[in-house]
């Protein structure tokens, strides 16, 4: 497998956000997207997930049989974790199993990997901060997607779930998967490459 970025440019509102940006991932890579605010982390991940139109450049993903094309090979984490705030957690994630298609782990076993596993039957909209940003990272595990995109993964975890979610990472990568994550903290991703973006 691999994702390879070439010469990529973003505009927002008609500005240029950032221009010539480029790397390549091969099973087991992880990239982590560093720079100030404003320096064009969250639009370099929504334009490869293809969420965002490049102004310039390209993406190209070289996957297999299962995984042909870059949108469908990904999971997106966003800054919003696109739950619904009315349905219970497992509510939340058993749609997101059957939306993303490739079913992995059970519901209860994804929650269990999170550290949320007696709160299932809670509606999202009731959980706190950080247990809502560990029930968006369950997504990640209920469906089986190579190339993982992070904006600012760890925001409002506790330490102990940084540290979980940091082997979730280094699991995924020795399984042969990908990561890019946008962040301003370090994630335990030693490996993984840096690009940074802005001043
Ligand atoms: N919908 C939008 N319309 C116009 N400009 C936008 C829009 N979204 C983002 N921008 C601008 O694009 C630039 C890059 O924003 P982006 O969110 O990608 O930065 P970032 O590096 O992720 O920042 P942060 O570290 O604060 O999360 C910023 O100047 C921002 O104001």
């Amino acid at each position: 497998m691999l994702l390879e970025a070439e010469n990529l440019a973003a505009e927002r509102g008609g500005e240029l956000v950032f221009s010539d940006i480029g790397f390549a991932l091969r099973e087991g890579d992880g990239l982590v997207v560093t720079g100030p605010n404003g320096a064009g982390k969250s639009t370099l991940l929504r334009a490869v997930a293809g969420l965002l139109p490049l102004a310039a450049g390209r993406v190209r993903f070289e996957g297999d049989a299962e995984f042909d094309e870059v949108g469908g090979a990904c999971h997106y984490l966003g800054h919003q974790n696109a739950m619904k705030t009315a349905l219970t957690v497992a509510e939340n994630l058993r749609f997101w199993r059957e939306f993303s298609g490739n079913a992995h782990l059970e519901i209860a076993e994804s929650l269990e990997m999170v550290g949320l596993g007696d709160i299932g039957h809670l509606p999202f909209g009731y959980l706190s901060t950080g247990q809502r940003r560990r029930a968006a990272i369950a997504k990640l595990l209920v469906s089986y997607r190579p190339v993982w995109l992070l904006d600012e993964p760890t925001a409002g975890l506790d330490k102990a779930s940084e540290t979980q979610f940091a082997e979730l990472m280094r699991a995924h990568l020795a399984d042969g998967g990908m990561i890019i994550a946008a962040t301003h903290h370090p994630l335990g991703l030693e490996d993984a490459a840096e690009l940074r973006m802005g001043a």
